[in-house]
C-alpha cells in the first residue's frame, strides 16, 4: 500500500523503512558515548504512542523513553507503581514502530525486575521481543548491579536510574532531592557500580547540580539529568510536562515549551460550538 492510499497511521517512519532509505542512521548506545567524549549534549523525552514519537524523532530527539510514568501520564494512576509489563509493552511497540532514528528505551515497571537477575532478564526479553525495544531502563544503584550485569551479558543494553527513584518513593520518604551533603558520596558510588556492571548510561533524578556534575565527570558513560542541573551529558523530561498538556503544579525542574492543553481546549470547544450551531459539517465534508 502506498503512503497516499494508507488509511491512517502509516506515517513517514514506516514508509521510509519499507522503501529502504539509506539516509537516516539510527542512534546507537555507542553514539551517545561518543557524544559525551566530544562534549556534545543530547536530548531525551518520554513517548508513549505513535504521533508524539514520530514528531520527536523528526525533531531530532536522540532518545525516547517509554517510561513507567505512562502509569500517571497515560493510564491515570497517581504514581508510577501500578503500571504493569502487559500495559507498557503495547506502548513501547507503538513507539519503536514509529521512529526512524531515535534510540527507544523501555522502562521496566515496579516489581518486574527487583526480585532477581533472572526475573529482570525475562522481563527485559519481553520488551526486546514483543516491543522491539532497543534498550531497557531500571531503577537502582549498587543493589541492582547483578540485574544490570545479567541483562548486559545477555545482549540487552541497560540505562540505570539513580538519585530519586520514583518506584521507591515509599522508602525514600516522598518526592525528595537525593544526594545532599554526605549522601553525595553514595550517588557517586551508585553511578560507578552501574558503569562497572555494564550500564550504557545513567539517569540522575533530583540530585544537586554540583553532585550530578561530579558524577558525570567520574564515569565514562553518559549521564542524563532530570532535576540534576546542566552538568549532565543529556537531559530528560516527561513530554506532557514540557509541552504543557498536563496542567497543575509542576516539579521545579520542568520548563514549559508549549501550552498544548490550551491548544486542545480551544480546539475542542470550537468543534463543539460548530456542531451545536450546525456549522460543522459543511458542504465540503458531506457526501
Ligand atoms: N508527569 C510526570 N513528570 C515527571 O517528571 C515524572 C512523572 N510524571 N512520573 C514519574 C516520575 C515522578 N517524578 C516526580 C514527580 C514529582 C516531583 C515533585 O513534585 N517535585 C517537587 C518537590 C521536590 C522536593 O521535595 O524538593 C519539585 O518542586 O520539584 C518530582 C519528580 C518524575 N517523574
Ligand atoms: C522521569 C523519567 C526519567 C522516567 O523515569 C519516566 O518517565 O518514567
Amino acid at each position: 500500500m502506498s503512503e497516499e492510499t494508507a488509511p491512517y497511521g502509516t506515517g513517514p517512519a514506516k514508509a521510509q523503512q519499507t522503501e529502504g532509505a539509506a539516509a537516516i542512521k539510527r542512534i546507537r548506545t555507542h553514539h551517545l558515548r561518543e557524544m559525551k567524549q566530544r562534549g556534545e549534549r543530547f536530548a531525551m523525552l518520554t513517548a508513549y504512542e505513535q504521533y508524539a514519537a514520530q514528531t520527536f524523532d523528526e525533531a531530532g530527539i536522540e532518545v525516547l523513553l517509554v517510561g513507567d510514568s505512562a502509569s500517571n501520564n497515560v493510564f491515570g494512576n497517581e504514581t508510577s507503581l501500578p503500571v504493569t509489563v502487559d500495559e507498557l509493552i503495547p506502548l513501547a511497540r507503538a513507539v519503536t514502530r514509529s521512529v526512524r532514528r531515535a534510540l527507544v528505551v523501555a522502562d521496566l515497571p515496579f516489581g518486574s525486575y527487583q526480585a532477581s537477575p533472572e526475573q529482570a532478564y525475562l522481563t527485559a526479553v519481553r520488551f526486546m521481543k514483543e516491543a522491539n525495544a532497543h534498550a531497557v531502563k531500571l531503577e537502582g544503584g549498587v543493589e541492582m548491579a547483578p540485574q544490570v550485569r545479567k541483562l548486559t551479558e545477555g545482549g540487552i543494553p541497560v540505562m540505570a536510574h539513580i538519585g530519586f527513584t520514583p518506584q521507591s518513593e515509599h522508602n525514600l520518604g516522598g518526592y525528595r532531592v537525593q544526594g545532599r551533603g554526605d549522601a553525595a558520596k553514595r550517588v557517586i558510588e551508585e553511578a560507578r557500580a552501574m558503569e562497572e556492571a555494564g550500564a550504557f548510561s545513567i539517569v540522575m533524578e533530583m540530585v544537586p547540580g554540583d553532585v550530578a556534575a561530579d558524577v558525570t565527570a567520574s564515569v565514562s558513560i553518559p549521564t542524563i539529568g532530570i532535576g540534576a542541573g546542566a552538568g549532565c551529558d543529556g537531559q530528560v523530561l516527561v513530554w506532557q510536562d514540557a509541552f504543557g498538556l498536563r496542567t497543575g503544579r509542576m516539579p521545579r525542574f520542568v520548563r514549559q515549551y508549549a501550552d498544548l492543553h490550551g491548544v486542545l481546549l480551544d480546539a475542542a470547544r470550537a468543534y463543539a460550538a460548530d456542531v451545536r450551531a450546525g456549522t460543522f459539517p459543511a458542504e465540503e465534508h458531506t457526501f
